[in-house]
Protein backbone atom coordinates (compact mmCIF):
# COMPACT_ATOMS: atom_id res chain seq x y z
CA UNK A 1 0.00 0.00 0.00
CA UNK A 2 1.21 3.40 -0.95
CA UNK A 3 2.46 5.30 2.38
CA UNK A 4 0.10 8.68 2.94
CA UNK A 5 1.52 11.90 3.98
CA UNK A 6 3.37 11.97 7.30
CA UNK A 7 4.51 15.40 8.94
CA UNK A 8 6.59 15.64 11.99
CA UNK A 9 8.49 17.83 14.16
CA UNK A 10 5.26 20.10 14.17
CA UNK A 11 4.41 22.59 16.97
CA UNK A 12 0.76 23.04 16.87
CA UNK A 13 -0.56 24.60 19.86
CA UNK A 14 -4.17 25.17 21.31
CA UNK A 15 -6.53 26.90 19.23
CA UNK A 16 -4.43 26.61 16.10
CA UNK A 17 -5.94 24.92 12.79
CA UNK A 18 -4.28 21.92 11.05
CA UNK A 19 -6.09 22.05 7.16
CA UNK A 20 -5.98 19.12 5.11
CA UNK A 21 -7.26 20.02 1.56
CA UNK A 22 -7.84 16.55 -0.78
CA UNK A 23 -9.82 14.42 -2.52
CA UNK A 24 -11.69 11.12 -1.89
CA UNK A 25 -10.55 8.22 -3.96
CA UNK A 26 -13.95 7.04 -6.16
CA UNK A 27 -13.68 3.74 -5.08
CA UNK A 28 -12.66 4.62 -1.39
CA UNK A 29 -12.76 2.07 1.25
CA UNK A 30 -11.95 4.72 4.12
CA UNK A 31 -9.49 7.13 4.72
CA UNK A 32 -8.10 8.51 8.39
CA UNK A 33 -6.09 11.64 9.61
CA UNK A 34 -4.79 11.19 12.37
CA UNK A 35 -2.68 13.76 14.84
CA UNK A 36 -1.00 13.51 18.14
CA UNK A 37 2.51 12.87 19.75
CA UNK A 38 3.30 10.40 16.92
CA UNK A 39 1.98 7.12 14.91
CA UNK A 40 1.18 5.31 18.70
CA UNK A 41 0.60 8.32 21.15
CA UNK A 42 -2.53 9.73 19.45
CA UNK A 43 -4.96 12.61 20.48
CA UNK A 44 -7.28 11.87 17.39
CA UNK A 45 -7.66 8.96 14.83
CA UNK A 46 -10.54 10.30 12.51
CA UNK A 47 -11.44 7.45 10.38
CA UNK A 48 -13.97 7.78 7.90
CA UNK A 49 -15.16 4.23 6.43
CA UNK A 50 -17.06 3.34 3.00
CA UNK A 51 -16.82 -0.31 3.91
CA UNK A 52 -14.02 -1.23 5.75
CA UNK A 53 -13.63 -2.91 9.08
CA UNK A 54 -17.24 -4.14 9.26
CA UNK A 55 -18.59 -0.16 8.83
CA UNK A 56 -20.40 1.29 6.15
CA UNK A 57 -20.59 5.29 5.60
CA UNK A 58 -19.07 5.64 9.23
CA UNK A 59 -16.82 7.90 11.02
CA UNK A 60 -14.86 6.16 13.82
CA UNK A 61 -13.03 8.22 15.96
CA UNK A 62 -10.55 6.91 18.31
CA UNK A 63 -7.22 8.02 20.69
CA UNK A 64 -3.99 5.79 20.96
CA UNK A 65 -1.71 6.01 24.13
CA UNK A 66 1.66 4.32 23.54
CA UNK A 67 0.21 2.27 20.78
CA UNK A 68 -3.07 1.12 22.78
CA UNK A 69 -6.48 2.24 21.21
CA UNK A 70 -8.46 3.82 23.50
CA UNK A 71 -12.60 3.42 23.17
CA UNK A 72 -14.02 3.98 19.64
CA UNK A 73 -16.09 6.73 19.39
CA UNK A 74 -18.83 6.34 15.84
CA UNK A 75 -20.56 9.37 14.75
CA UNK A 76 -23.75 9.94 13.51
CA UNK A 77 -23.30 11.81 10.05
CA UNK A 78 -21.33 10.60 7.47
CA UNK A 79 -20.78 14.11 4.96
CA UNK A 80 -18.48 12.30 2.79
CA UNK A 81 -18.75 10.32 -1.01
CA UNK A 82 -17.07 9.08 -3.43
CA UNK A 83 -15.08 11.15 -5.11
CA UNK A 84 -15.45 14.34 -2.83
CA UNK A 85 -12.76 17.40 -3.00
CA UNK A 86 -13.33 18.42 0.84
CA UNK A 87 -10.99 20.16 3.38
CA UNK A 88 -10.28 18.97 6.99
CA UNK A 89 -9.65 21.20 9.98
CA UNK A 90 -8.52 19.95 13.15
CA UNK A 91 -8.06 21.96 15.91
CA UNK A 92 -8.33 21.55 19.72
CA UNK A 93 -8.06 22.91 23.28
CA UNK A 94 -7.49 21.35 26.65
CA UNK A 95 -10.86 19.11 27.09
CA UNK A 96 -11.84 18.39 23.32
CA UNK A 97 -10.62 18.06 19.58
CA UNK A 98 -12.58 19.60 16.87
CA UNK A 99 -13.20 18.61 13.32
CA UNK A 100 -14.49 20.93 10.75
CA UNK A 101 -15.76 19.90 7.42
CA UNK A 102 -17.42 21.83 4.79
CA UNK A 103 -21.07 20.75 5.83
CA UNK A 104 -20.40 19.11 9.39
CA UNK A 105 -18.09 19.52 12.52
CA UNK A 106 -17.27 16.97 15.04
CA UNK A 107 -15.93 16.73 18.33
CA UNK A 108 -13.83 14.32 20.25
CA UNK A 109 -12.22 14.38 24.02
CA UNK A 110 -8.28 15.38 24.08
CA UNK A 111 -7.91 12.03 26.55
CA UNK A 112 -4.69 12.26 26.19
CA UNK A 113 -4.67 15.61 27.70
CA UNK A 114 -2.28 16.68 25.00
CA UNK A 115 -0.67 20.30 25.06
CA UNK A 116 0.41 19.96 21.72
CA UNK A 117 0.21 18.67 18.19
CA UNK A 118 3.56 17.10 16.74
CA UNK A 119 2.35 14.68 14.47
CA UNK A 120 -0.21 14.64 11.28
CA UNK A 121 -0.34 11.92 9.00
CA UNK A 122 -3.12 11.06 5.95
CA UNK A 123 -3.85 7.15 5.30
CA UNK A 124 -5.98 5.48 3.26
CA UNK A 125 -7.81 6.56 0.05
CA UNK A 126 -7.73 10.45 0.45
CA UNK A 127 -5.26 12.02 -2.07
CA UNK A 128 -3.74 15.16 -0.10
CA UNK A 129 -3.78 18.51 -2.83
CA UNK A 130 -2.68 20.81 0.68
CA UNK A 131 -2.18 21.38 4.17
CA UNK A 132 -2.00 24.23 5.74
CA UNK A 133 -1.24 25.00 9.65
CA UNK A 134 -2.72 28.58 10.66
C1 LIG B 1 -16.05 -6.37 17.46
C2 LIG B 1 -14.64 -6.84 17.76
C3 LIG B 1 -13.66 -6.29 16.75
O1 LIG B 1 -13.82 -4.84 16.77
C4 LIG B 1 -13.13 -4.27 15.67
O2 LIG B 1 -11.71 -4.31 15.99
C5 LIG B 1 -10.92 -3.76 14.90
C6 LIG B 1 -9.44 -3.98 15.21
O3 LIG B 1 -9.11 -3.33 16.39
C7 LIG B 1 -11.26 -2.24 14.80
O4 LIG B 1 -10.53 -1.69 13.69
C8 LIG B 1 -9.45 -0.86 14.06
O5 LIG B 1 -9.99 0.37 14.59
C9 LIG B 1 -8.95 1.32 14.93
C10 LIG B 1 -9.63 2.53 15.56
O6 LIG B 1 -10.27 2.11 16.75
C11 LIG B 1 -8.19 1.72 13.67
O7 LIG B 1 -9.07 2.32 12.72
C12 LIG B 1 -7.56 0.46 13.08
O8 LIG B 1 -6.90 0.76 11.85
C13 LIG B 1 -5.60 1.34 12.03
C14 LIG B 1 -5.03 1.42 10.65
C15 LIG B 1 -4.92 2.52 9.87
N1 LIG B 1 -4.37 2.08 8.72
C16 LIG B 1 -4.07 2.86 7.52
C17 LIG B 1 -5.34 3.01 6.74
C18 LIG B 1 -6.33 3.82 7.24
C19 LIG B 1 -7.53 3.98 6.50
C20 LIG B 1 -7.73 3.30 5.32
C21 LIG B 1 -6.73 2.46 4.83
C22 LIG B 1 -5.53 2.29 5.56
N2 LIG B 1 -4.20 0.78 8.77
N3 LIG B 1 -4.60 0.35 9.98
C23 LIG B 1 -8.66 -0.58 12.79
O9 LIG B 1 -8.02 -1.80 12.38
C24 LIG B 1 -12.75 -2.10 14.48
O10 LIG B 1 -13.10 -0.71 14.42
C25 LIG B 1 -13.55 -2.78 15.59
N4 LIG B 1 -14.98 -2.71 15.25
C26 LIG B 1 -15.88 -2.50 16.23
C27 LIG B 1 -17.34 -2.47 15.77
O11 LIG B 1 -15.57 -2.34 17.41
Amino acid sequence: MEQGLVVTQLDIQPGECIKVKGKILSDAKGFAVNVGKDSSTLLLHFNPRFDCHGDVNTIVCNSKQDGTWGEEDRKADFPFQHGDKTEICISFNETEATVKLPDAEFQFPNRLGMEKIEYLAVEGDFKVKAIKFS
